[in-house]
């Protein structure tokens, strides 16, 4: 249990230097693991990358994890009968779905105890995931207590997804990296990680022709040795810029590498915040805001849409610095929402969310009617099963009268570092208990 405050004053500026990314981990590791040796770079500290460093050890007899120095060296890679992804794995990470490539390349037979385990932001299909690996040969057993699969027979395939999906991609992507004939994938996801993972596919002597969405991808001239640096956490870059600007704050937030969010830049300067970026910086300024006024439609979805992963965060702001009335859909994830509904004692009457369908696919809309400075009550947050809707929860302790108080971090802890520890150190809040 954590109880968080706002401060007696806040900072006219703060600047914030980003972590690694959860996605990019994921997605970089499910092509490195491939590699019989791998140097990878600021790792982030979360549950997420641990529960998947947990996973190498299976395959590699070394992995040297450092969380000070945030590198994780692995080596000696073993070749299996038998591995066995535990109830106890698979509840701390859905991301394990993009290893399996790597893990089938390494034994004979992979058995899955349950189904990896994230957010519970809406009904979480895997058959693509499942049906891509049957394209390239895998073969599947379904028994009521577990899966077993089996990859005798590597076979280059040609994947068109119906909804670019991102998950479904690194696994195509990670298969296709260890069959030797041309793969094709289209209509795949174009979110950075996946391209990111692309950038690890072609280190391990891939050939890859085309950009994503649509590529040709085949094996070459495997490589054995991997370096890389996991890019900046772009969700941490929303979350905290967000943070400030809830607390009146302009803020900086500063990373190695581009930081690539153009639909939210765009959303900041739609907001009235002047908002520019250089290649290692995103500034917004909150001092020289040009107009409160905003009436938006945003279509959160599968990149390059404004990403579901940012729209709590654009709900906060919308409904609480703005005038006039926005509305937000997000046709991946019908309960991505659901944070406002944990708020304590569910302040935000100007927000309603509906379902709709379109197209076979259920959407579910946020109308906000837009109020300025709204101030929140605070008090006991219901749990939130989801990482961005605790975030969510967390930066309303910024805006609320009194502390708020977040019963379970597990959710927060998968997708994020420290999260309060640094809202804390950048003086936007302020930790009463833990
Ligand atoms: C496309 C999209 O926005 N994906 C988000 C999703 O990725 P994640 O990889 O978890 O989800 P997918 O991209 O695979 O799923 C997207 C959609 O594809 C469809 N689908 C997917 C798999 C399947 O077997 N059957 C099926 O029908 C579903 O409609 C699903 O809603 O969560 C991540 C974490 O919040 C976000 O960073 C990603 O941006
Ligand atoms: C939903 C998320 O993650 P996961 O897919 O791991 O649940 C997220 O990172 O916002």
């Amino acid at each position: 249990m954590i109880t968080i405050a706002s401060p007696t004053e806040f900072p006219k500026h703060v600047s914030y230097h980003l972590p690694g990314s959860k996605h990019a981990f994921a997605h970089g590791i499910a092509c490195a693991a491939i590699a019989d040796e791998g140097r990878i770079s600021n790792v982030p500290n979360i549950i997420d990358s641990h529960t998947l460093i947990d996973a190498l050890r299976l395959i590699f007899n070394k992995v040297d994890h450092d969380l000070t120095t945030r590198r994780v060296a692995f080596s000696e890679p073993k070749h299996l009968d038998k591995i066995v992804l535990t109830q106890e794995l698979v509840a701390k990470s859905r991301n394990l779905y993009c290893l399996l490539p790597a893990l089938l390349n390494k034994t004979d037979l992979l058995i899955i105890e349950a189904t990896p385990q994230g957010c519970q932001i809406g009904k979480r299909p895997t058959d693509w995931y499942i049906d891509t690996l049957v394209r390239f040969g895998v073969k599947v057993d379904y028994h009521e207590t577990h899966i077993e699969l089996r990859w005798e027979d590597k076979k280059s395939a040609d994947i068109a997804f119906s909804y670019p999906t991102m998950t479904g991609t690194v696994i195509a992507i990670a298969a296709a990296s260890l069959c030797l004939g041309k793969s094709t994938i289209s209509n795949a996801s174009v979110e950075p990680s996946c391209c990111e993972q692309l950038k690890v596919a072609s280190k391990l002597g891939c050939l890859i022709e085309g950009e994503l969405p649509e590529i040709v991808i085949s094996q070459h001239s495997p490589n054995s040795v991997i370096d890389y640096e996991v890019p900046a956490d772009r969700i941490a870059a929303v979350t905290v810029i967000t943070a400030g600007l809830l607390a009146k704050t302009s803020v900086s937030v500063t990373s190695s590498d581009f930081v690539e969010v153009p639909e939210f830049i765009k959303f900041l300067n739609d907001l009235g915040f002047p908002s520019s970026q250089d290649k290692t910086c995103i500034k917004v300024d909150y001092s020289n805001r040009k107009s409160t006024a905003c009436n938006l439609v945003l279509d959160c979805g599968s990149e390059p849409k404004f990403s579901s992963d940012w729209g709590p965060f654009a709900i906060l702001l919308l409904a609480t610095d703005s005038r006039g009335f926005s509305k937000l859909t997000d046709d991946v994830f019908p309960y991505r929402f659901q944070f406002l509904e944990h708020l304590p004692g569910q302040p935000l009457a100007n927000v309603n969310v509906d379902i709709s369908h379109k197209d076979g696919r259920e959407i579910t809309q946020a109308n906000i009617f837009g109020r300025l400075m709204e101030k929140l009550p605070g008090g006991v947050s219901g749990l939130c099963p989801d990482i961005r809707g605790t975030a969510a929860i967390v930066l309303s302790a910024i805006i609320s009268e009194k502390s708020v108080t977040i019963t379970n971090d597990f959710q927060l802890c998968r997708g994020y570092e420290n999260l309060i520890g640094d809202l804390e150190s950048l003086n936007l809040l302020t930790v009463l208990e833990n």
